[in-house]
């Protein structure tokens, strides 16, 4: 492999849909070993890159797909990849018969495939499992069973096209690590592709960030998801406020995040009062939604609608009216970064605020 560097990437990708481009993307290359998330909203053209890099678009697709730094045939594709879908597809039998299935079906004999299957099956903790009928699983585990086949092929490349989108938190994070832990020291290029920032954190070294068929940002996934460049990345990193400096009074466009933003319900609550503070801005409440772990504050300003969230429940004596004037702090908030990125990152530490401002927020999901 000497002056090739092992793994799958494209060049000059371009996929078309009639005179409709659904995806450009000049330059992608996710080394052996390492796990890539493409992350982007519905419509953002992910699943149309996936199958584009297995060859298998039935769109009009021009550029190259290259592996292990060679053009790349569809044949030999077949064999290196293996893809985990959104849905897991069981197959008739029980569960160990399922998990061997991928393996069979490229040629190894039963007992080879038993033999290289059962360290999967331990470590994906599917043991109490392998005599049950695949289709009496929950979809959970049936996720679980659909992942550990695709491991124990040992596959050059998995391609991973949303598999947690329908697993409920725990079961979602409990598979997550398992995965994470399954693929560390293997040879494997991962791509996760997701509309979720946290199972990028939670599963990717590094992180793309696709938005209408184009990549917007690529790097550490720390990086990236605590750095967006523009509004459409802050929204979809979730810094969903957008604070620009006729609001602010500053320099730059702010983003900051619904909890980190908050409305000044006493004196007490912070000196949130000074002129030209970017901490502080003033609008008008429009409504408050209660939503169990917290409450949700909408406010209307010169610039846009804010969005505020207070943990937990506020009582409504609280709340001043709707329709009164209020005043909002941002407790912390980021200034959008610039194509050189030389643009300083503008961190906004509460009085009182004692968490860490750098890194990946580790934020609830509303
Ligand atoms: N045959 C087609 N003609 C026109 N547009 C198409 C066609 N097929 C797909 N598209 C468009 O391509 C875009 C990308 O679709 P794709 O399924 O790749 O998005 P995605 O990011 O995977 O979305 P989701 O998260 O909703 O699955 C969408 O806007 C879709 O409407």
């Amino acid at each position: 492999m000497s002056g090739l560097s092992a793994g799958i990437g494209c060049r000059g990708l371009r996929v078309h849909a009639g005179r409709r481009e659904l995806l450009s993307v000049p330059e992608l290359h996710v080394a052996a070993g390492s796990t890539l998330a493409v992350l982007g909203p519905n419509g953002a053209g992910k699943s149309t890159l996936l199958r584009a890099l297995g060859l298998l678009s039935s769109h009009r697709v021009s550029g190259e797909i290259l592996l292990d730094g060679r053009p790349a045939t569809r044949s030999l594709l077949r064999d290196a990849i293996v893809a985990v879908l959104q849905r897991p597809i069981m197959r008739r039998g029980t569960v160990a018969a399922n998990v061997i299935s991928g393996l069979r079906f490229r040629g190894v004999s039963r007992r080879e495939a038993r033999i290289r299957a059962w360290p999967w099956i331990e470590a994906l903790g599917l043991g109490p499992l392998v005599g049950r009928d695949a289709r009496s699983l929950s979809i959970g585990e049936a996720q679980r069973v659909s992942i550990t086949r695709a491991l124990a092929v040992g596959p050059r490349v998995l391609l991973l096209d949303e598999p947690f989108s329908g697993l409920d938190s725990t079961t979602r994070a409990d598979l997550l690590a398992d995965l994470r832990a399954a693929l560390t020291g293997q040879p494997t290029a991962t791509i996760l592709v997701t509309h979720d920032r946290h199972e990028a954190l939670a599963l990717a070294e590094d992180t793309a960030l696709l938005i209408d068929g184009r990549i917007r940002q690529h790097g550490p996934t720390a990086e990236v998801l605590d750095r967006p460049g523009d509004a459409d990345t802050a929204r979809l990193l979730g810094y969903t406020n957008l604070l620009p400096p006729a609001l602010t009074g500053g320099t730059h466009t702010l983003v900051a995040r619904p909890e980190h933003t908050q409305l000044v319900l006493a004196p007490s609550d912070g000196p949130a009062d000074q002129a030209h503070d970017v901490r502080s801005v003033t609008g008008t409440l429009r409504r408050t939604v209660a939503l169990g772990v917290a409450t949700r504050v909408d406010v209307d300003t010169s610039a846009g609608s804010l969005t505020c969230l207070h943990p937990g429940d506020v009582l409504a004596t609280e709340l001043p009216p709707i329709g009164s004037d209020v005043r909002v702090r941002i407790r912390q908030a980021r200034s959008l970064i610039t194509a050189d990125r030389d643009e300083p990152t503008e961190t906004l530490p509460g009085p009182g605020d004692r968490q860490g401002t750098r890194g990946p927020a580790f934020d609830s999901e509303l």
